[in-house]
């Protein structure tokens, strides 16, 4: 299995757009155009910067006549573009029978996600042995030693592991946690997934989460606060703009925010959201049975009103979170998490701006993360813009991160990317 080639570099604008044109008369099924270009001397496998080749396109868009020309003229049947997909995978993704036979009796394939060399067979964890560190609405988590290594294994409840419609989106889920990688994203290492308990591994953070965090210190200083809030919006950023679809959190919240070594944060708990519709009768039930009713808090109104939401749901949980780190202790701690979305949601209740530390333009940023017309919220990037220059204009430095064990500040500070 080879990636396709990507026929061109940056410096090659010119030859860029001939793939763009080769590509787009692939997509419209225009042979002539396309024998036009080969008779110039166009590879029939150039690919773009996705990977996507002619046949890709040809077959997405169901011109079998175009899948015909490319392979009689000897295109790869296989090539895989960014998303590891084969013009088979998306043949047959947008449902082209025809495109399909034809490419399968040339023996095309689908490329399975590579999810088989992330399966650890239980046998490797030892999970009895493991140090419970917590529990969620998804089951346990504990830290255990795997082939030397310290690792978070978070066990899936057997209540959720016997509906067949879970263990699937678990396992097409896993799948796509596989392929992602940022600094601040909590790195998948692997999972059990034929074998039960079903359990996800992921790096273990052993500095703990934002909540217990903020409980020990009370408010942060702004500097950290800052760079906090950095860190959560490119791990976020990084998510929502993956593609083909955004991946949305769904339940951001100080306990899903851990800290790295160095004194980062990086986003846990993504992904997964999806199984589990937090409003659903079942959900609740989980929630209130695991004590894990805390997701309320940062809950974005549509979501708690059954409403249409998208990824900007996750732009109001980090405005509610980024509040509390200005703020301290969550000042509506003692009301019940549900009274406070039913608040948030009805009366358009939103926490109160009490502390001084607020530097120029925070509290606007917040104000407008936290709308609630969800088109009016900024998407993460111009959140990341917006608070690089807070950042710059203060000069803030964090008194959290890059800190070495004995308190000693390294020269890691929160740098600006
Ligand atoms: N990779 C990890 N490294 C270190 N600690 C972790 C890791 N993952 C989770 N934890 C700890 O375990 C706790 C429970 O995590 P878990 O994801 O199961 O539950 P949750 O996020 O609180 O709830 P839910 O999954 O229901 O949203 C977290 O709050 C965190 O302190």
């Amino acid at each position: 299995m080879v990636l396709s080639q990507v026929y061109f570099d940056m410096n090659a604008p010119r030859v860029a757009e001939e793939v763009g044109n080769l590509l787009f008369h692939a997509s419209k099924g225009d042979v002539a155009g396309i024998q036009k270009l080969l008779d110039q001397g166009m590879p029939v496998d150039a690919a773009d910067y996705d990977g996507r080749t002619a046949l890709h396109l040809a077959a997405s868009e169901g011109h079998s006549n175009v899948v015909n020309f490319l392979l009689t003229n000897k295109a790869d049947v296989n090539p895989i573009d960014r998303n590891g997909d084969t013009p088979l995978a998306n043949a047959k993704e947008y449902g082209h029978t025809e495109i399909c036979k034809i490419l399968a009796d040339r023996r095309g394939f689908i490329k399975t996600h590579g999810l088989e060399e992330f399966e650890i067979p239980i046998s490797e964890l030892n999970l009895n042995q493991g140090k419970f560190i917590g529990k969620g609405a998804f089951g346990e988590i504990r830290v255990v030693k795997w082939r030397g290594t310290l690792v978070a294994a978070k066990t899936i409840t057997a209540e959720l592991s016997k509906d067949p419609q879970i263990v699937k989106e678990f396992v097409d889920e896993l799948a796509l946690l596989a392929n992602l990688s940022h600094p601040n994203i909590v790195q998948f290492l692997g999972a059990v997934t034929t074998q039960r308990p079903m359990v996800m591994v992921t790096e273990y953070l052993p500095k703990g989460d934002l909540h217990d965090l903020m409980e020990k210190k009370g408010k942060l200083d702004p500097g950290t606060a800052i760079c906090f809030a950095l860190d959560i919006a490119r791990g976020m950023n990084y998510l929502h703009q993956h593609k083909p679809n955004a991946i949305v959190h769904r339940d951001l919240k100080p306990r899903n925010l851990l800290q790295h070594d160095a004194g980062h944060l990086k986003v846990a708990d993504f992904g997964l959201g999806k199984l589990l519709d937090p409003l659903s009768a079942d959900c609740d039930a989980l929630y209130e049975m695991t004590g894990e009713t805390g997701s309320y808090r940062y809950m974005a109104p549509e979501v708690f009103m059954h409403k249409h939401y998208d990824k900007s749901v996750d732009v109001f949980s980090f405005a509610i979170i980024v509040q509390e780190m200005f703020e301290g202790a969550n000042a509506q701690k003692y009301q019940l998490p549900k009274s406070v979305a039913i608040a948030r949601a009805k009366d358009k209740h939103r926490p109160a701006f009490n502390s001084q530390s607020y530097p120029p333009g925070m509290k606007e940023l917040i104000q407008e993360c936290w709308d609630m017309d969800k088109s009016k919220r900024p998407p993460f990037s111009v959140v990341i813009q917006r608070l690089e220059k807070i950042q710059q204009q203060g000069g803030f430095v964090s008194s959290e991160v890059g800190q070495d064990k004995s308190g000693k500040k390294r020269s890691d500070k929160c740098t600006i990317m």
